[in-house]
């Protein structure tokens, strides 16, 4: 059902007042206000200041007609919209077509209907007001859509901005992350590295860098050759390169190619058959064999004999050999480390070393430091012996007074490591108190009688006792089984050189 009821504002533009009377009682009952005018002139007027919803305008009228009028409202944009029905007592086509031409919506012929012309008053009102719905709505579809796009551009700003400082965010927290991955990788490296080779003390950069070259050849199968002074700890970072190999579940043979005598190095090296040589009771693996899938370490290389060389060299070049007094060939598979406190170049000038096998064995050099040029690995190690050997001889020693600890710092320990570690061993017997002083590192008991030069610190004069008791022992010789290398348990050349240097000779008083 229309619910539509007649409201608004209706104008009459007509000269006839009986015309005017009738439109206005049959309308004003209905609903409407109706406003008159009485011709074309004073309509326009009162159409410009009412804006009424709807006009009945009558064409023939004194003055400006009804089509004037039209063209008139219908060229101003603020009444244009205004719905025109013509009143007209023509029938003729051609006027109702200027009518519509002039921008009427609609006619109704005079003498009207008055049920016909309220039926189209409200129809056109109806349909202006429609229109006039629509519009607003399409107006406000057009601002709802001005601000959506507002809105859009303005999120898609934001998102923009977010976006670039999200980007940024991540590229910071990647670079973080590839930080940190590297501290963690390098981390979990020197923790390795000092769970790998626990048993080597020290933390200086000079032993860090040895270490690092261990780790790098471990596992390759390249032949090892470890320099430094006596006593740096050489067997140890031997251990350490067969322990981080592929080979570590095999075997480490040891040979101290400066304490076997001369005689018995070929039979120690490659083994013997049965009666080979006077006193070969019984068939023996030499060294290699015993190596075979794991390592051979040749300490003190510099020491071998040129005869040995030659036969080290064949070895090493054809991984083959025969046992004394044996016509079978051994082919074995042995990683070698070699260790020397010599300048085996200097040996290869002098000729006392063959060229050939020192390029063989010198494939990768690693140069032990001495102890006085990583000085702060000392006290890390003093504090290791201390504790170890309290524990062995059942002792409970804190530590070292201030004027050790420091002199132990100044000293320059010629013997490095080892000399140390005696040194500690020999305090710790001695030490009878709850810090290991001085005293402890004179042999009190035997007060020095003047047999020792004079300058030598306490720790020279030490081991220019144990060194003097040793040769006296030894009587004099410092090479072979019996002699003081062997019950010193240091290199011939290491003892000679130290027996110099101490000014030993027989007669000597401790
Ligand atoms: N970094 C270290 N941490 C703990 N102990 C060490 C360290 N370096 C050496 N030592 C100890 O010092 C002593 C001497 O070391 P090692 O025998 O390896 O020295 P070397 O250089 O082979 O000596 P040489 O040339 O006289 O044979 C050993 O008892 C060893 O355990």
């Amino acid at each position: 059902m229309d619910t539509f009821s007649p409201t608004g504002t209706i104008m009459i533009v007509d000269d006839t007042p009986a015309n005017i009377g009738v439109l206005f009682d049959s309308l004003s009952e209905l609903g409407y206000k109706v406003l008159v005018a009485k011709d074309g002139e004073s309509g326009l007027e009162k159409i410009g200041q009412e804006f009424p919803d709807l006009v009945l305008l009558d064409v023939m009228m004194p003055g400006m007609d009804g089509f004037e009028v039209c063209e008139k409202l219908k060229a101003d944009e603020s009444t244009k919209d205004i719905p025109v029905i013509f009143m007209t007592a023509l029938s003729e086509t051609k006027e109702k077509v200027r009518a519509f031409e002039a921008g009427a919506v609609d006619y109704v012929t005079k003498p009207f209907q008055t049920e016909e012309v309220n039926a189209r008053v409200l129809t056109h009102i109806r349909i202006r007001q429609l229109q006039e719905d629509l519009e607003t709505e399409v107006e406000c579809r057009r601002r709802a859509e001005e601000q959506l796009k507002v809105v859009n551009a303005e999120l898609e700003e934001r998102v923009a901005e977010r976006t670039t400082d999200l980007r940024e965010a991540l590229q910071q927290v990647e670079a973080l992350k590839d930080q940190l991955e590297g501290q963690v990788e390098h981390l979990q490296e020197e923790i390795e590295r000092e769970h790998n080779f626990s048993e080597i003390i020290g933390k200086s950069r000079a032993l860090m860098e040895v270490l690092e070259k261990v780790e790098m050849v471990a596992k390759t199968d390249a032949t090892v050759l470890i320099t430094g002074e006596s006593g740096t700890g050489k067997e140890l970072v031997a251990r350490a390169v067969h322990g981080a190999s592929d080979l570590s579940a095999g075997p480490l043979i040891k040979v101290n190619c400066g304490a076997i005598a001369a005689n018995l190095v070929e039979s120690e090296l490659f083994g013997h058959e049965k009666g080979s040589f006077t006193g070969a009771l019984a068939q023996r693996k030499g060294r290699f064999e015993l190596a075979d899938g794991g390592t051979l370490f040749l300490d003190e290389i510099g020491e071998l004999s040129p005869e040995v060389q030659v036969k080290l060299l064949r070895v090493l070049q054809e991984g083959e050999f025969e046992r004394l007094g044996g016509a079978d060939t051994i082919k074995v598979k042995v990683r070698i480390i070699c260790a020397t406190h010599r300048d085996l170049a200097k040996l290869v000038e002098k000729g006392e070393f063959r060229e050939d096998l020192y390029y063989r064995l010198n494939v990768f050099p690693i140069e032990n430091p001495p102890l006085r040029m990583r000085k702060t690995d000392i006290p890390l190690l003093a504090d290791f012996f201390l504790d170890k050997f309290s524990r062995k001889f059942g002792k409970s020693i804190s530590g070292f007074d201030e004027a050790v600890a420091k002199r132990l710092l100044e000293h320059s320990w010629p013997g490095n490591i080892r000399e140390l570690q005696n040194s500690i061993e020999r305090a710790v017997i001695l030490c009878k108190g709850e810090l290991i002083d001085f005293g402890n590192f004179i042999d009190s008991r035997s007060p020095d009688k003047g047999g020792a030069p004079q300058g030598l610190d306490e720790l020279d004069k030490f081991e220019r006792k144990i060194y003097l008791r040793a040769m006296k022992q030894a009587n004099w010789k410092i090479g072979g089984p019996e002699g003081a290398a062997a019950l010193l348990d240091r290199p011939v050349s290491t003892v000679r050189d130290r027996v110099k240097k101490l000014g030993l000779e027989p007669g000597d008083s401790e």
